[in-house]
């Protein structure tokens, strides 16, 4: 099978006032169709800036230096802005942090799902309102219909995160890349947006790029991992064999800080 994306010799790097930060700095990796990697590592190693260069939404002082971004054996670094435009939302999209910020305070969930719908496709007013029901039903949003005209300060955390699931997934894309979706929730909450992105991975085959700094949810998610450190990806492989026997001293370490932060209780099950 084609890989969805493959990333090759990705340099990303930003011109500060004394000279140039290389903040992706030999990137590779691929993800095959419906498949779902990690890339994990501590702040500042180059995650999001990795994420952020595959949609070719970086800050104004980045420059994508060197590399291929291929999607569907595509180089994403040779399209127009126009294309890339098509292609955001439509064909690979993104989830970040922080949900609030996201969505627009003043417009209802639903209306926010109907105009990306209609961003991307031909579609009437009404078929929209159909399919960002579906959305909201597709990430187990309880109520949907009723939810669909609350403002986003009406719901909770884990549901506006599950709103910009629905959002992100409401054209159908191939590739979601998801940038600490859970990081800034409570810990049942991050744990019920996992299941629902695997469920979403096993019922539609989106494939994910799930970035994060926390080794828990890449054991419950994903199935290959790529550990990034200082701009660079110094393990990759199967997450069983990196959990279990973990080659780089980087990527011990970060194991060890997971083990050592989880109660004994856990820590006795999983040994
Ligand atoms: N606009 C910018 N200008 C200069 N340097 C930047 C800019 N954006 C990011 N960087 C630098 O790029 C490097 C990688 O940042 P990145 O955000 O990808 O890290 P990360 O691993 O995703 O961490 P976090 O989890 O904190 O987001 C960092 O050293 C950061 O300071």
């Amino acid at each position: 099978m084609n890989p969805v994306l493959e990333v090759a010799g990705l340099h990303t790097e930003f011109a500060v006032e004394h000279g140039t930060v290389k903040a992706v700095d030999g990137v590779d990796f691929t993800i095959e169709q419906g498949g779902i990697l990690g890339m994990v590592g501590e702040s500042g190693s180059g995650k999001s800036v990795t994420g952020l260069s595959i949609l070719r939404l970086l800050a104004r002082n980045a420059r994508i230096a060197e590399g291929k971004i291929l999607f569907h054996g595509e180089d994403l670094l040779t399209k127009s802005d126009r294309e890339m435009r098509e292609i955001r939302g439509r064909r690979i999209s993104m989830v970040f942090q922080n949900a609030m910020t996201a969505l627009d305070p003043f417009f209802r969930v639903g209306d926010q799902l109907v105009e990306v719908i209609r961003l991307h496709q031909r579609v009437g007013r009404r078929e929209a309102r159909l399919k960002a029901l579906e959305a909201m039903e597709l990430v187990r949003i309880p109520d949907a219909a009723r939810r669909m005209s609350s403002y986003p300060h009406q719901l909770s955390g884990g549901q506006r995160q599950r709103v910009m699931i629905a959002l992100a997934l409401a054209c159908g894309p191939d590739l979601l890349i998801a940038d600490e979706p859970t990081t800034a929730l409570d810990a049942t909450v991050q744990k019920q947006i996992i299941d629902l992105l695997a469920e979403v991975n096993r019922e539609l085959g989106t494939a994910i790029l799930m970035i994060t700094h926390d080794f828990g949810v890449v054991a419950r998610l994903c199935r290959t991992v790529a550990v990034m450190y200082a701009g660079k990806i110094v393990e990759s492989g199967s997450v069983r064999k990196v959990l279990e026997t973990p080659e780089h001293p980087y990527t011990q370490r970060l194991l060890g800080s997971v083990l050592r932060l989880r109660p004994p209780e856990v820590r006795r099950v999983s040994a």
